[in-house]
């Protein structure tokens, strides 16, 4: 196996993945059961019942992709409960479908947590916690050295440490690691990118060969623009404050106008239904024109991806740019890289309706998926190539793209790649054979939270004369989330939750939960309480994950219980109400996560069950967040603030949490998970990323 197995997600491990609910680790000392089938080789069948559910829920159709009117079908199905659930083969295929949680089987399920996570001092500490509680052998590993230098062993001195280190050492033995978010790593990660790429996809991965081929999405024009109106608040975002730094920034713009742009990209923009810009594009647009290189932050919803592409876009029209024909070595003039499947699927989405009409042509490729269907989406012709950092460094080793027309290279969510490992990779990249250095290329990077550490690494990306754009506070969350914080205790929590979705009805809700397991445990649960629910996070197979989207993005199954992987850059429309069912170990994920509703002058509600066992640690940065959000503070939560000790935070609890400039201006300032960035624990240190 090559050094990095980007697709050992897809190993046997991972693609036959079912919970193990082992009845012996979820019968509670105290007597209570946890009672499950186990998975019987038919129910793990991958069945023509299941394949018709596909063709039925309109999976086969690429319906999942694109926005509809969710008036269509914003309708919560208590007839077929199951329906959108039962299709994942973690779900009701395998092992679920049988089984029933009885009464009082609560904390047989939560005595996991406890076991994982519950002893852990670091948690208490107010270090990450995530990772503790989703202990996957592959999960266990440490990506070693990179761009952050040192890492912490994840489970090292943590926890009761049975649990964690004989987990650790299964993973040790496979030599894998897998969390994060969704790419895998094996080795060290010395130039893996090539002997991986080299040694080929299927041919030294012990799992079996990686067949699914996402559905193509629809061709129409209609589909092509579909979109989601500006919500009432959209306005609102003209009173933002908005703060430039470095030197000889371009004006801002205030109309679409007066980026010049060219007709046909013009008449994109209208179709898409944007009249007017929002300020990160006001200010980023112009930047982006002038050449310069960008690191820009604003509030979730607020639509960073437009301003990127708009401008990328103008470029290359105004250069000329030859249409992309077949060719076996491809060479895109602009790169973007996501962290995620599902994002940069979406940024590809908005690539391609931007580009409507233009000979530029946009591609999408991602881990999870035939590696020869993405080959083939490349040697079609590539002007714009979407990638996830795994897949992207796998073709290039296999020589499918060359980077020497590169112009335009942009990493979304550049805070979290960094900051969950994929700096390395992120490193190569930019010292990958052909690469233009950063002075030939123009860079961006983009995010709704920058924390001051991340912040300085990245800038080793940039020129040294980036622009730093910064809408509103670095890292607040949106004021169009009403945002609420209960004390909720782990024992309480499942049945809170269904209390809270019974009143909300059939409006569509994302619960985060904090580990996989756990994802898998609540959907069956809420399934089980008739409420329709599916649910996404990294052990679910690519063509499961896209199947959850789609049920929820249009309506089939209202609720989408998630992990991490689906907290940042997801544009779901008609998303009212994001839970943190279980509150995530940062800041600045809680910002990304509930960021997921109140997009685009939309209003949304969060509310987030806070455990005072384990989450004391971010009472203080969600006192600052929730006040500079001018949402309302309990007053138990900034009693806990005030009396929570957290080194290195010596403000008040409306101190300056945020890196809220930019870094170059010298101010240490803390983090935003509270820290001073030279403590700050690296999140990935000890997080299962999903
Ligand atoms: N000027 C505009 N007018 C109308 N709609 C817009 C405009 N700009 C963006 N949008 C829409 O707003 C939504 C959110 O945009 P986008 O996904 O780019 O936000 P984002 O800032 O990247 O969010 P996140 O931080 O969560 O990734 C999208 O549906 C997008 O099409």
């Amino acid at each position: 196996m090559g050094d990095e197995d980007w697709e050992a997600e897809i190993n046997p491990h991972m693609s036959s993945y079912v919970p193990i609910f082992e009845k012996d680790r979820y019968s509670g000392e105290n007597g209570d059961n946890f009672n499950r089938t186990p998975a019987s080789s038919s129910e793990m069948d991958d069945g023509p019942s299941r394949r018709d559910h596909f063709m039925k829920s309109g999976f086969a159709s690429g319906r999942n992709f694109g926005n509809r009117d969710a008036g269509e079908c914003n309708k919560r199905d208590n007839t077929s409960t199951m329906g959108g659930f039962g299709v994942g083969k973690s779900f009701g295929n395998r092992g679920f479908s049988n089984s029933r949680f009885e009464d009082g089987d609560s904390s047989g399920f939560w005595r996991e947590s406890s076991n994982d996570c519950e002893d852990n001092p670091t948690r208490n500490r107010g270090f990450s916690k995530r990772g503790d509680n989703d202990l996957d052998p592959d999960e266990c590993m440490q990506r070693t050295g990179g761009l952050f230098g040192s890492r912490r062993p994840v489970l090292s001195g943590t926890g009761n440490g049975d649990t964690s280190q004989s987990r650790s050492g299964s993973g040790s033995e496979r030599g894998g690691y897998k969390g994060l978010n969704e790419e895998v790593i094996t080795g060290s990660g010395k130039n893996s990118w090539k002997s991986e790429a080299e040694g080929g996809e299927s041919s030294d991965t012990q799992g079996p060969k990686v067949t699914y081929i996402p559905p193509p999405p629809p061709e129409d024009e209609d589909s092509i623009f579909a979109h989601y109106q500006t919500g009432i608040n959209f306005d609102k975002y003209d009173t933002i404050l908005v703060e430039v730094s470095g030197h000889d920034a371009p004006p801002a713009i205030l109309t679409f106008e007066e980026a010049n742009l060219c007709q046909t990209l013009n008449n994109n923009i209208a179709k898409a239904g944007y009249t007017k810009l929002t300020p990160v594009q006001k200010y980023s647009i112009p930047i982006i024109l002038a050449g310069r290189d960008l690191m820009a932050c604003a509030q979730t919803g607020s639509g960073k991806t437009a301003a990127f592409l708009l401008p990328i876009l103008a470029h290359m029209m105004h250069d000329g740019i030859t249409a992309s024909r077949f060719k076996e070595l491809q060479e895109p003039e602009c790169i973007i890289v996501a962290p995620t499947r599902e994002l940069v699927n979406q940024i590809y989405l908005e690539a391609r309706k931007f580009s409507f009409g233009t000979c530029v042509r946009a591609v999408v490729i991602y881990g999870g998926t035939q590696l020869g269907h993405s080959i083939r989406q490349i040697v079609q012709g590539c002007n714009i190539l979407c990638a996830t950092p795994g897949r992207l460094m796998d073709i290039i080793g296999k020589e499918k793209i060359g980077l020497k027309q590169i112009k335009y290279l942009v990493l979304d969510e550049a805070d979290r790649m960094l900051d969950m490992g994929f700096g390395p990779e992120m490193k190569k990249l930019i010292s990958c054979p052909g690469m233009p250095s950063k002075e030939q290329r123009q860079t961006l990077m983009f995010s709704a939270t920058f924390p001051e550490e991340i912040q300085r690494l990245a800038a080793e990306f940039l020129k040294s004369n980036y622009l730093f754009v910064a809408v509103g506070q670095v890292g607040g969350a949106c004021r169009d989330v009403q945002q609420t914080v209960l004390q909720v205790g782990q024992f309480s929590k499942r049945e809170k939750l269904v209390e809270i979705l019974r009143n909300i009805g059939d409006e569509r809700t994302m619960v985060f939960v904090e580990t996989k397991k756990k994802a898998d445990f609540i959907a069956t649960f809420l399934c089980q309480e008739k409420i329709s629910t599916t649910s996404i996070h990294g052990d679910r197979e690519q063509r499961e994950r896209e199947q959850a989207l789609g049920d929820f993005r249009f309506g089939k199954c209202p609720v989408l219980v998630a992990t991490s992987v689906a907290a940042r850059g997801l544009d779901i429309e008609n998303v009212q109400h994001v839970i943190n069912f279980d509150l995530p170990s940062t800041i600045d994920e809680y910002v990304h996560r509930i960021g997921r509703t109140g997009r685009c002058g939309n209003t949304g509600r969060a509310i987030s069950f806070f455990d005072l066992e384990s989450d004391n640690h971010l009472a203080q940065p969600l006192v600052k967040v929730l006040t500079d959000a001018q949402q309302d503070v309990p007053a138990w939560l900034e009693e806990i603030a005030f009396s929570t000790y957290i080194p290195g935070f010596s403000g008040s609890t409306r101190g300056n949490v945020f890196a809220s400039v930019d870094t170059r201006k010298g101010k240490s300032t803390l983090n935003t998970a509270g820290f001073s960035s030279s403590q700050a624990p690296n999140p990935v240190d000890d997080e299962s990323w999903d």
